[in-house]
């Protein structure tokens, strides 16, 4: 998979070159380009954003820049999918995760101030399939943070980023609920012991223990994913 970012803060990805997601760029298994929207300005003051018509408070981020660094990411590309992150745009799930990771390129547009200029998205719609996507109902002060989530929950998607696929099964959201709770050694910790039925060797047992958790919990913290 083929990752690029927009952004005018580039440095904030440095964080993609450690861990899991670290390994898969070395591996060849993500490819990652980080694009600083300032190079695509043409005046001293590598000006992005300018006041909003019609008034109103804050700063709108400028077409122009845009429009040329996304015209480069677009052309080089087959069929890319280009992500706004966006409090207006539907909400980011496991499910989107899922079907993100098997887009073969992804461009990721980070927003800032009062957010870009809606002829950004209309132009880019001419070229591409575009998604604005909101992590939920909170408002940040960029994109960043978002697509820095969104690139994990993707990435760990992706064959061979994971050690081990099996890990990926039992998580929360993968079966449409909460996950169970896990315990490792010791078998007493201040006085708490380990659910004696995960000591007991017993599979068929453990696994029927398991699902009750998940359901238990997911009833109790996340009765929507039931459809209650
Ligand atoms: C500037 O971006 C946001 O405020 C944002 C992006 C994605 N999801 C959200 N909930 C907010």
């Amino acid at each position: 998979m083929r990752i690029d970012i927009v952004t005018i803060f580039p440095t904030f990805f440095d964080a993609l070159d450690i861990s899991l997601l670290g390994k898969a760029k070395t591996s060849g298994l993500i490819e990652l380009g980080v694009h600083d929207l300032r190079d695509f300005t043409h005046d001293r003051h590598r000006t992005v954003d300018d006041t909003p018509y019609g008034g109103g408070a804050g700063m709108v981020m400028k077409p122009e820049p845009w429009g040329e660094a996304l015209d480069g990411l677009l052309a080089e590309s087959s069929d890319p999918l280009v992500i706004f992150p966006s409090p207006a745009g539907e909400v980011f799930t496991q499910a989107t995760a899922r079907a993100l990771a098997e887009e073969a390129h992804l461009v990721f547009g980070c927003g800032r101030y009062e957010g870009i200029d809606q002829r950004v998205f209309d132009d880019t719609a001419e070229r591409a399939r575009v998604k604005l996507v909101s992590m939920g109902d909170y408002v940040l002060n960029g994109g960043e943070v978002a697509v820095m989530a969104m690139i994990e929950a993707i990435g760990r998607l992706i064959p061979g980023v994971v050690g081990n696929p099996e890990s990926l099964v039992e998580e929360s959201h993968e079966n449409g609920l909460l996950e169970y709770p896990s315990y490792t050694k010791p078998a007493v910790w201040r006085g708490r012991e380990v659910p004696p039925i995960l000591l007991s060797g017993n599979h068929g047992a453990i696994a029927a223990w398991r699902r009750e958790q998940q359901l238990e919990r997911t009833r109790r913290v996340r009765p929507d994913l039931l459809g209650d």
